[in-house]
């Protein structure tokens, strides 16, 4: 039997007690050119809002914590972004974070999207592939310099302040209690969250959304890989009465 269908049979003894949580872009939200760009799937919204009100649902993103408020207004979710670090810095952390920003838009070319985040800068090279390389060398060099963290995502590097929080953490805390836990992402950042499900004693599934440069190691990590449309469905599959819904 599917590892879904395994979770779906014990997720409907107890909706109530299970935990659905997700990813944000590239799992709820396609990839697009530009971070600003991005949008919750419209396909998403239905089922995430009968989904809300018949169990939890959480959305663990990099993104910020007040930008995904925005996203997903209206709908009965809870938000833990910025990978459930805080989004406070200290008055140093502050200013070595603005200093570097102005390095990178000063330094790297002005192809290099610079995306100021609470504690860390990302830097985006998905419009100009080639320059990955000097990137991720000028990147390394601050690294090193200022002790900072360096994590690698989709045609992006991000330079972190405070990396006291990944999306594993947070999962194991969302997930205490939960009679049946889902997670579904789609890169580098969600393999510390299917590996804690991995640990969980109740019935889980680990979902890798495929998209373009879907790592490797997620995949296998995950029970199964399934496009944003089968995710979709999936969801709809959760909620009783799904056969008055239109699956895709
Ligand atoms: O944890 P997530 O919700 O998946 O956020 C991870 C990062 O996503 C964003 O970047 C990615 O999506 C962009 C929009 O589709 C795309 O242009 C970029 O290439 C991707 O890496 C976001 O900009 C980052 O801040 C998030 O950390």
């Amino acid at each position: 039997m599917p590892q879904f269908a395994k979770f779906r049979d014990a997720y409907l003894v107890q909706p109530r007690s299970a935990l659905l949580a997700f990813d944000f872009d590239g799992t709820l939200a396609p990839i697009v050119a530009t971070p600003h760009e991005a949008k919750l799937d419209e396909n998403m919204y239905q089922p995430l809002h009968a989904l809300g009100e018949l169990t939890d649902i959480a959305i663990i993103s990099g993104r910020p914590t007040d930008y995904l408020r925005q996203q997903f207004a209206g709908l009965q979710v809870e938000i833990i972004g910025n990978y459930g670090r805080p989004e406070r810095l200290s008055p140093e952390s502050q200013v070595l974070l603005h200093e570097l920003i102005d390095r990178a838009r000063n330094e790297l070319p002005s192809s290099i999207f610079v995306e100021f985040k609470p504690s860390s800068l990302a830097l985006h090279f998905r419009n100009a592939p080639d320059l990955e390389p000097e990137v991720i060398h000028w990147a390394q060099i601050q690294e090193r310099k200022h002790s900072l963290s360096l994590d690698f995502g989709k045609s992006v590097v991000e330079l972190a302040i405070i990396n006291s929080s990944n999306k594993g953490k947070v999962l194991h805390s969302l997930a205490k209690g939960r009679t049946a836990v889902l997670y579904a992402g789609d890169d580098l950042g969600d393999i510390s969250a299917l590996k804690v499900l991995q640990q969980l004693q109740v019935a889980t599934c680990g979902l890798a959304v495929i998209s373009e440069q879907t790592p490797l190691e997620l995949s296998t990590i995950a029970d199964e890989s399934v496009t944003r449309d089968q995710l979709v469905n999936y969801l709809i599959s959760l909620i009783p009465g799904e056969d008055d819904w239109e699956t895709r």
